[in-house]
């Protein structure tokens, strides 16, 4: 498939501490593989995948299936390094370990720094607690990470990079927020021109993503 093969280019971007499986997470919904190593990312990396997405089409009633090219950047779980990659973003996914209190403790922190710095005050979230497989380890009880994710109003998943489960789910439902929010920010809907073919994925690219947003 040729790179400019798709309708729309979507960056999402993972952050959370240090080694709460940000790059095992990203690898497994890319390669569908675990890697056991922990190789701590430096600055900033990112993977891509292509999916395929249903949404309205040119008539804002009609569905239509459109190909997106997903950039899933992986940030260092340093703050100060990789905020200035949150602007560039359209939605994030804030991790933290569920074999660690303290990754989700953090998650506060985190997401004072999306609302500092990301693209508008209530961006596209989705909450992912991390390593659900190693249940004898575990340190944060679902119902307190549920509790947050309501007080914030985003999605929570608990998954696993090992068994693979949900990492596909959060993915697909933190990209669904993101189109439809596209969908309700352009008028006529994101998936329309006036001729009625998609907006052209480098358009959306170099786009100012502070205009996606609906808040
Ligand atoms: N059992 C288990 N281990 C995991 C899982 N996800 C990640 N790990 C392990 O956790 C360690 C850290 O994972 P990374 O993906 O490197 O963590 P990170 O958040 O990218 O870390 P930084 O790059 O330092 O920010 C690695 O040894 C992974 O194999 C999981 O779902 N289950």
């Amino acid at each position: 498939m040729a790179d400019w093969d798709y309708d729309y280019l979507i960056k999402l971007l993972a952050l959370g501490d240090s080694g709460v499986g940000k790059t095992t997470f990203l690898y497994r919904y890319t390669d569908q593989k675990f890697n056991r190593k922990f190789t701590t990312t430096v600055g900033i990396d990112f993977r891509e995948k292509r999916v395929m997405y249903t949404g309205k089409g040119a008539d804002g009633t009609s569905e239509r299936n459109f190909k997106v090219h997903i950039q899933l950047w992986d940030t260092a779980g340093q703050e100060s390094l990789t905020t200035a990659f949150f602007r560039d973003a359209m939605g994030f996914l804030l991790m933290f370990d569920l074999t660690s209190q303290q990754s989700f403790l953090n998650v506060r922190n985190w997401m004072s720094q999306l609302q500092a710095n990301a693209y508008c005050d209530s961006p596209d979230i989705v909450l992912v607690g991390t390593k659900a497989d190693l249940r004898d380890l575990r340190d944060v009880h679902g119902r307190q990470a549920r509790d947050l994710a309501d007080r914030y109003g985003i999605p929570y998943f608990e998954t696993s990079a090992m068994t693979g489960d949900d990492v596909d789910q959060a993915v697909t439902t933190l990209l669904d927020l993101v189109m439809k929010r596209m969908e309700q920010s352009t008028p006529g809907g994101p998936s329309s021109e006036p001729n009625g073919s998609p907006i052209n994925s480098h358009e959306v690219e170099e786009a100012p993503v502070r205009r996606m947003c609906a808040c």
